[in-house]
């Protein structure tokens, strides 16, 4: 498809120039943008794929330049992308300089927030519609779009429950696709799913007057219905649950009838009332396979997606009856050329379940991510996704572990951030052995600023008593992981990259974990080094590979994997300060708060030096999207970066000492 209607479409009000008739053309040719996408590059699809009818049906009623629009989550914002002028910017999605892959209003002033995480749509729009009355632009509309699985995580109801008390426009569309990432859970989701029937406007039309009879007379629901235009009537929902949140409701409607959200959208935008809009939509909507298992093709990698023509060509073998629609794995993810720390995670974990029958595993709404998928599969009952809520997760945590179970935690560091409060009071406070695994710690490439892993450290260390560890290989995982099981002093974290383990390991032995001790990688070829490495997590290969382009500059290093941030072995620390060996921390985490300040801390509080302490660790800059090895080549972590820095501190000690040297004989000379 020459995708003609697209290409000349470079802002919203190209949108609007065309007829209603068009739009279906317009959104076939989108899907066919992004399949083709997708297929290069890998990033979300099925989520876009959903709301692309949605998203036309909105910029062609509203006025997003003045009116506010917020996706929660935002990883379905490529169709809002393409359509408000950032055509040009599509084919480097995701890298560098190229399209970020959620909302950003660095790239364009239709993004309003730089966001990822979900929950957000419904309170910041509750606040921008009390910030634009306030200050006299009560006339932009306001309208937010969140999903089934998004809309039961805490602050999006605390949003819904406040946005009940509003007395303006508040427009708030349910994307209701019958799927989290997996599949949704809990109760809101059953009741989603019990009236997940979609009713085309023309069967609604019909119940148009059941619907009048069912509204309780004199109530402000049959004036507002007397007063609205056909599509409300018809749609208008009684006893929906959002109803009880102060909202009119409407719908189910079907979220790909594009006509029909055209006339429904100009028969709301005006209603000063909070509205929510119920849509039922079919995830991955367009690309058959992706229809067959949304789970796989929610951001498949590049490959994944096969082009047009191999859609048609599956789309074919699925109408000869040579391929159902279950069976679309034969769309095959291509190698990811290695293991990743989330596969060792979920092996380590069947490893300590299968030994310990208190072990269970607990993630939010991220069974593939955080690999449980796997565990889950081998252990189904010990296995507990508590839907997007990962506050929830902590406190379920918090109560299993009081109750004499071993819960491990599987949440992205980013995600845990959400958690905050409830890891502070109802698990460090009491104590309690909750045991958090954190993956995608330290930069994630792709996803940019909002998903990295760069503050677990400074937010957790603060809790007294509290262990943190990072392993450095699989190896070392799964002695870390060991050691959770059998801690029971406090709460431990463990964190771990988006990132394969080494699949060949520097030690061939692993000790066992001692709580705040180091483990010795190298020693240094004479008694005393010219530098000491300490490195954290995954971060030991990176300085196993800095430390031999050093000795091949004539250094003598020894490297140390720190394995934990908390407590520091400070026992160590001590012993190479004081033998005026200078030491290096290395970490992929921010440098405020991280492993490096806290062994700075330590050496503050034992009275150490500290000039010969230097930490190599995250700038202090917002990092946005890039392949996760360009974003720690810019922060200086790659192997030559860490090396240079290192030389250059080492250059700057001997420079000082000479200083030093030569101020000193010139001062006895004097004397
Ligand atoms: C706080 C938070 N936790 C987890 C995620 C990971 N995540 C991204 S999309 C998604 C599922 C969202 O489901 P839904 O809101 O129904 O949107 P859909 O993907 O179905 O379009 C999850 C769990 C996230 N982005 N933010
Ligand atoms: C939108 C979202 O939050 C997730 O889909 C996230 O992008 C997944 O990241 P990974 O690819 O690292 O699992
Ligand atoms: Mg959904």
């Amino acid at each position: 498809m020459p995708q003609d209607l697209l290409k000349t479409i470079n802002g919203p009000h190209d949108l609007k120039a065309l007829s209603v008739d068009q739009l279906p053309q317009l959104a076939d040719e989108l899907r066919e943008c992004i399949c083709d996408q997708i297929s290069r590059t890998g990033g979300h699809f099925a989520s876009n794929l959903c709301v692309v009818e949605l998203t036309i049906a909105l910029h062609y009623v509203f006025d997003f330049a003045q009116d506010r629009l917020l996706f929660d989550v935002g990883h379905q914002c490529y169709p809002h992308k393409l359509l408000t002028g950032r055509q040009k910017l599509f084919p480097e999605l995701k890298t560098k300089g190229g399209m970020a892959g959620f909302p950003e209003p660095r790239e364009s002033e239709f993004d309003l927030f730089s966001v990822g995480h979900a929950g957000t749509a419904i309170p910041t729009a509750v606040g921008m519609a009390i910030g634009d009355t306030a200050i006299g632009e009560g006339h932009r509309r306001c309208v937010s779009i969140i999903g089934d699985a998004s809309i039961i995580n805490g602050v999006s109801m605390e949003g819904m429950n406040y946005a009940g008390t509003l007395n303006r426009q508040f427009l708030t569309i349910l994307n209701d696709n019958g799927m989290a990432i997996g599949d949704p859970q809990g109760a809101v989701a059953q009741y989603f799913d019990r009236i997940r029937v979609s009713h085309t406007f023309d069967d609604l039309k019909k119940r148009g007057k059941e619907i009048l009879e069912m509204i309780p007379g004199g109530s402000y629901l049959e004036d507002f219905y007397h007063r609205s235009g056909e599509v409300i009537k018809a749609a208008i929902s009684t006893g929906h649950v959002f109803e009880h949140f102060g909202h009119v409701c409407v719908g189910p409607l079907d979220g790909h009838d594009l006509p029909t959200l055209v006339d429904l959208f100009n028969e709301v935008k005006d209603i000063e009332k909070p509205i929510l809009l119920h849509v039922k939509t079919v995830k991955g909507k367009g690309y058959v396979p992706a229809e067959g298992d949304p789970f796989r093709f929610h951001a498949p990698k590049a490959g994944v997606v096969v082009n047009g023509n191999g859609e048609k060509k599956v789309e074919e073998a699925l109408s000869k009856g040579e391929l159902e629609k279950s069976d679309c794995s034969v769309v095959k993810k291509p190698a990811c050329g290695g293991k990743s720390f989330t596969a060792a995670f979920a092996d380590g974990m069947k490893g300590l379940m299968a030994k310990d029958e208190k072990v269970y595993a607990i993630t939010a709404a991220m069974p593939d991510g955080t690999g449980l998928d796997k565990v889950a599969e081998a252990y189904p009952d010990r296995t507990i996704d508590c839907g997007l809520a990962e506050s929830l997760g902590m406190d379920m945590a918090a109560g299993m572990a009081k109750s004499g179970l071993k819960p491990f935690y599987a949440v992205y560091s980013t995600f845990s951030q959400r958690a905050l409060d409830q890891t502070f009071q109802e698990v460090a406070l009491q104590g309690l052995p909750v045991r958090v695994c954190m993956d995608r710690a330290g930069y994630v490439g792709g996803d940019g600023a909002m998903m990295h892993g760069f503050m677990d450290i400074a937010m957790n260390a603060v809790f007294p008593d509290v262990v943190m560890m990072a392993p450095s290989d699989e190896s070392n995982f799964n002695a870390g992981l060991e050691f959770m099981r059998g801690y029971e002093k406090s709460a431990t974290f463990i964190r771990y990259p988006r990132d394969v383990v080494a699949a060949e390991e520097l030690q061939a032995d692993v000790p066992k974990y001692e709580l705040g001790k180091a483990n010795l990688i190298k020693k240094a070829k004479g008694k005393k080094p010219d530098v000491a490495v300490l490195a954290y997590g995954v971060m030991v290969y990176t300085a196993a590979e800095a430390i031999r382009e050093l000795e091949g500059q004539g250094y003598d290093v020894a490297l140390y994997d720190a394995r934990f941030a908390k407590p520091v072995d400070m026992g160590l620390v001590t012993e190479l300060i004081e033998g005026g060996i200078p030491v290096v921390t290395v970490e992929d985490h921010g440098i405020v708060g991280g492993f490096g300040t806290m062994v700075l801390e330590g050496c503050n509080e034992a009275g150490l030096r500290t000039d010969k302490l230097k930490r190599i660790a995250h700038p202090e800059k917002w990092m946005y999207q890039d392949s996760r090895g360009g974003q720690l080549k810019d922060a200086g972590l790659d192997a030559t970066g860490v090396a240079s820095t290192i030389r250059k501190f080492l250059d700057k000690l001997s420079h000082d000492v000479n200083v030093d040297v030569k101020t000193k004989s010139s001062q006895q000379v004097a004397k």
